[in-house]
């Protein structure tokens, strides 16, 4: 039998014990270290680490009590480490060994023990060990993926009243544990508010999980929702907890929730009525303790008219509703957001003395943004990759260069036409180069940049 990897420690005054002991699990374990005075084992610890520690629970001649053992195993369990820790002794009292449990020990052997036994506990003692740090690693890694993608929502962005209610209506659900529904065009920062709710909710500690709806295939939707048992399908080679289970203590993002079937809608709402999931392939109803946010770009109303969505679902997931505005409707978020991603990409990209000139901002106030904020961050990080002067320019944005490209003929001679046409132009010739398209007009830069300002270019 192949030795396992993990680390031993025997701690009893009995030298015959640690002898043998030593001899019988340096076969089965690759380190095997015997301690015969209780009151080094702070100082061992605090150096080495260990999967299973075995205690004895006697040290003093003739006592019997198991306090002392009680004792120690108290003091492992403050040092807060990973060791799961078995009690020896040779007399099998009950009280002691519930005892013993209670205070954290995961079994207790009695002397004289069987090989076969003894080395059976050790075995589960050190598997459980190598699990307790594999949860620690997986949550600790957990944490860091949640701030990586929690700092990316961190700023969210506004100043617009609807935005500010929007800020209003976050503060006051987070601190619940209603259901949201999150209503808004692609790109408006839906999930983005969903993690704010979490963030500042009493689970921002747990787990965010962000499920998209539409992209779940749908004869894999229960497995990948709910979970499944090894066997329950070709497919399932061994057991798997679903979204849900994952979510645990967390919040569960259902995105896109306007993209699922009818058959599936009904799923969704027995499990969000019962509180209970069931992993497919087991009758077994398993309780579920996650926060609900959903969102859709659709109009849930509407499909509810059009029977495409059920409506008692839709009542059961928005207690409380957000609407995002599409972009073009709070054009006053426009420049804030515009300094935001451009110090961001800016940042990224190393090209920290660009700006933004006042005409460009009032340029982009002035599109329709189909995409949203999402087209805006976009459009911004290409601008500034591109963008070879220290300014911004429209022709930066391929979709506002478009806009100015329009050829103007000119019948009437407005002079205050004829000049911003003249402006628009020269800038377009020398591609945005401020400086050349100044010296071309006889303008000073400052001059120039006041003009654009006045014609809004
Ligand atoms: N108010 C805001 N401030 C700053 N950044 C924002 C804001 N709203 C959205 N964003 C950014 O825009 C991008 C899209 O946001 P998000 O993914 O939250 O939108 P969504 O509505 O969930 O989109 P979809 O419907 O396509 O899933 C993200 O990169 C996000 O960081």
């Amino acid at each position: 039998m192949s030795k396992s990897k993990g680390r031993i420690l025997v701690i009893d005054d009995d030298d015959y014990i640690t002898l043998s002991l030593k001899l019988l699990l340096e076969e089965h374990f690759t380190e095997v270290t015997t301690v015969k005075e209780p009151k080094k084992i702070p100082g061992i610890l605090g150096k080495q680490s260990f999967d299973v520690i075995l205690l004895d629970m006697n040290f003093k001649q003739g006592d019997t009590s198991g306090e002392e053992g009680i004792y120690w195993l108290k003091k492992i369990k403050e040092m807060e480490i990973d060791a799961n820790v078995i009690l020896i002794t040779a007399y099998g009292d009950v009280n002691i060994a519930v005892k013993t449990i209670k205070e954290g020990a995961i079994d207790f052997v009695v002397k004289p023990w069987q090989n076969e036994k003894l080395l059976s506990t050790i075995h589960a003692a050190y598997t459980l060990s190598q699990e307790k740090k594999r949860v620690k690693h997986l949550r600790s890694q957990q944490k860091i993926l949640s701030s990586a993608m929690d700092n990316q929502f961190a700023n969210i962005i506004g100043q617009s009243g609807a935005m500010l209610d929007v800020f209003k209506t976050i503060e006051k659900v987070a601190k619940t544990n209603a259901d949201v529904l999150i209503l808004g065009d692609n790109g408006t920062g839906k999930e983005m508010v969903a993690r704010a709710i979490h963030r500042n909710s009493p689970r921002a500690e747990e787990v965010f999980i962000s499920v998209d709806m539409g992209a779940i295939q749908e004869n894999l939707f229960e497995s990948e929702l709910f979970g499944h048992k090894k066997g329950a399908f070709t497919d399932a080679r061994e057991d798997r907890i679903g979204r849900f289970e994952a979510a645990s203590g967390g919040t569960i993002f259902l995105d896109e929730i306007g993209n699922l079937s009818l058959p599936l809608q009904a799923k969704i709402l027995t499990v969000l009525q019962s509180r209970h999931i069931t992993r497919v392939g087991t009758n077994d109803p398993i309780p579920i303790d996650v926060r609900v946010i959903c969102a859709t770009n659709s109009s849930l109303a509407t499909m509810v008219k059009e029977k495409r969505f059920r409506e008692d679902l839709l009542y059961r997931i928005n207690t409380v509703e957000i609407t995002l505005p599409p972009l073009k409707e709070r054009i006053e978020d426009i420049p804030l957001l515009t300094e935001h991603f451009l110090k961001l990409y800016c940042k990224k990209y190393q090209k920290e003395h660009i700006r933004v000139p006042e005409y460009v901002v009032k340029k982009l106030q002035k599109y329709h943004w189909p995409g949203n904020i999402r087209e805006l961050q976009h459009a911004l990080e290409r601008a500034v990759i591109m963008c070879e002067s220290d300014n911004l320019q429209a022709g930066d944005f391929a979709f506002l260069g478009n806009e100015s490209t329009e050829e103007q003929s000119f019948d009437d001679f407005n002079l205050e036409k004829l000049e911003e046409w003249a402006i628009r132009n020269s800038i377009k010739k020398h591609h945005g180069n401020i400086s050349h398209a100044a010296q071309e007009l006889g303008l000073s830069r400052g001059a120039l940049y006041r003009r654009m300002e006045k014609y809004g270019l």
